[in-house]
């Protein structure tokens, strides 16, 4: 399922953007997201270079204990020196506290905004779309990505800012105590920042790489939980945990070369400044023998140093995780930036929907009308022919037409196209009337209802499964759809209408699920129905009560049905033969029966496999 835009399978693309990408231009597109709590972040920044600059200022109360009160052996001073350390470091404690009450409850908030951005975005994003895109690169963008920048701007952003101006106050403090020492700290500085950038440029493609690849294994592992019955059925468990291990080994591979990347960095930002360290440490022992400088500052200059230990060894830490950050906000922002179609915001391009008579024009007596109708699907290999070449069909208001065609000639997706699922590529549909191009969304809806062949039910109560299909329908309404799609099993349930079905349904029968999905369809008794072969799990007799049942909806609406089967195409009053992309022949089942052989074979066939069966 991991479609085109499948991490590691789209690896080189990724490669190639991560390449060219900054991260700086990439994190500075959160700001719209920060704006709201940036007083609180740099609050906190703040909070937290005040107290980094406060733990400098020990070494410079040591200088004073080393060369006064233990010189001069002078314990009240030296008890008062040991006091101010405390002090010292308990307010470097205290508002490094501080820094995290500031800054932890709206970072959580922040991640919620964008996560429900990202959702709400997702949701109207056309079916297309999500045709193209993986589940779980979706999903590990909705969460694990969210996290990546969360942790960002709460920790690593602040200690980036806090760390840097820890690393200034510090070597100035260095050089103004002995400039030649401070010196000797300040030239290994200039290659471990070629390093660090060199480090930086290796570290986004394995860090995009890994996060592409935690896509996939989310994919991977989510097909496995929904597909486990055909799993075990076909005892593809091995084969399954085949591609899982090598999914994974994979991850493992690339955070493994993470990990060897940062080690590599982890070691130079360690050994240059220790080197450098321990050199100022003979060069100034040398002077302090020499009597050329007090023991007191050298105390003080070393204690300096190693109290920028911690700042200059963590940047290696942080850039890694400003650039997985990055990453992350390149996820992000590829999905958001994916550009919602027109039919999602049709006022401003479709100005007829806001006109006063289109409301009356969608009163019209027309039923459904295709005219010159061609479709191709978005993600259709180049130089693919259009699936649907110039549909020409009429259904007046009131009349059941079934739709039969052979399979993969275009049924489903010529339903599709009504509700607007799919855009169709040129030609009209109208319904009574109005161009459903022009209609809004919500008018759509509120016309239109389909049940598909593959029932979808939510985790949620049958009763909210069915009144999906209309919002504020009564238990009137409720008990007439589940009457009419011969759902008396419900009753059996352990709550009746208030049993919760598992995800997708499971804890259902196929036919059950079906079942409801019809209830969902006719419950808001739609003036236009669309059915996609919606008895096709059902036993003989079941199939004959729904029919029955079924007749007296269809008597009241204007439908199209996908049929496959004889008993189906009965429900209608007259059939369609889609062949070759186009209507080829229209008529009732005996007419077309008698004169259309493509269609013969179509139902005799579909006869013979079932009494086969
Ligand atoms: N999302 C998609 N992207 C690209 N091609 C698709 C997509 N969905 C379906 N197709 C292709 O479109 C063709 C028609 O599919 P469709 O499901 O409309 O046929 P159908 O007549 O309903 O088939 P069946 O009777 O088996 O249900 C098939 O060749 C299929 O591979």
């Amino acid at each position: 399922m991991a479609g085109e835009q499948g991490g590691s399978e789209d690896g080189q693309g990724a490669a190639r953007a991560v390449a060219r990408r900054s991260a700086v231009r990439s994190l500075v597109r959160l700001w719209p997201y920060v704006r709201p709590v940036s007083a609180r972040l740099f609050g906190s920044a703040g909070v937290a270079v005040t107290a980094s600059c406060l733990a400098l200022l020990i070494p410079l109360v040591l200088k004073w204990m080393v060369d006064g009160p233990v010189a001069h052996r002078d314990p009240s001073g030296v008890w008062l020196g040991g006091g101010l350390v405390l002090l010292l470091g308990l307010l470097e404690a205290g508002l490094f506290g501080v820094r995290r009450w500031l800054i932890a409850r709206p970072m959580a908030g922040l991640e919620a905004r964008m996560r429900a951005d990202l959702y709400r975005h997702l949701q109207r994003l056309p079916v297309a779309f999500h045709d193209r895109w993986g589940s779980g690169q979706l999903l590990s963008r909705g969460t694990n990505d969210l996290q990546i920048l969360r942790m960002f701007l709460s920790f690593p952003m602040v200690f980036l800012v806090v760390n840097s101006s820890t690393v200034l106050v510090g070597f100035a403090i260095l050089l103004v105590q002995r400039w030649s020492l401070g010196l000797m700290l300040l030239v290994p500085v200039v290659p471990l920042v070629l390093l660090c950038s060199y480090f930086e440029s290796r570290y986004a493609l394995a860090s995009r790489r890994a996060q592409d690849q935690t896509g996939d294994l989310t994919t991977l592992v989510e097909e496995s939980v929904l597909g486990i019955r055909i799993i075990k059925a076909f005892g593809r468990h091995r084969s399954q945990a085949e591609a899982f291990r090598r999914e994974s080994h994979a991850l493992r591979g690339t955070e493994l070369r993470k990990a060897r990347l940062l080690a590599d960095l982890w070691a130079l930002i360690t050994a240059v400044p220790d080197v450098a360290l321990g050199v100022a440490l003979v060069v100034g022992a040398v002077q302090v023998a020499d009597d050329r400088l007090s023991a007191g500052t050298l105390v003080a200059f070393l204690s300096t140093a190693l109290a920028l230990r911690w700042p200059v060894e963590s940047l290696g830490w942080l850039l890694s995780m400003s650039n997985e950050a990055a990453t992350a906000a390149d996820r992000y922002f590829e999905v958001m930036d994916t550009g919602l179609p027109s039919e999602t915001a049709p006022e401003p391009e479709r100005p007829d929907a806001d006109r006063p008579d289109a409301d009356r024009t969608v009163r019209g007596q027309d039923g459904i009308r295709f005219s010159g109708v061609r479709f191709r699907y978005p993600d259709a290999p180049d130089g693919t022919a259009d699936l649907l070449t110039g549909i020409d069909l009429h259904i007046p208001t009131g009349e059941t037409l079934a739709l039969v065609g052979a399979t993969g000639s275009g049924k489903t997706s010529l339903t599709a196209l009504i509700p607007r699922l799919y855009e169709a590529t040129a030609g009209r549909i109208t319904l009574d009337g109005a161009d459903t191009a022009r209609l809004t969304r919500e008018q759509l809806r509120g016309m239109v209802s389909i049940a598909f062949e593959e029932p979808t039910l939510f985790s949620a109560s049958v009763r909210d499964n069915v009144l999906m299909g209309a919002p504020g329908a009564s238990d009137a309404d409720l008990r007439w759809a589940l009457e009419t799609a011969q759902c008396g099993f419900v009753d059996a349930l352990p709550h009746g209408v208030d049993t919760q079905v598992g995800e997708q349904g499971l804890s259902l029968s196929g036919g059950q699920r079906q079942r409801l999905a019809l209830a969902r369809a006719v419950v808001g008794r739609p003036r236009f129905l669309v059915l996609d072969d919606p008895l096709s799990a059902l036993d003989v007799h079941t199939e004959a009560l729904v029919e029955g049942a079924l007749r007296e909806v269809l008597a009241t609406t204007t439908a199209l049905v996908v049929a496959h089967r004889p008993s189906t195409v009965l429900l209608a009053d007259r059939v369609a033969l889609l062949s070759g992309g186009r209507i080829t022949a229209v008529g009732t089942h005996h007419q077309l029966l008698a004169d259309c052989p493509e269609y013969h074979h179509l139902m005799s066939g579909d006869t013979d496999e079932r009494s086969a069966a």
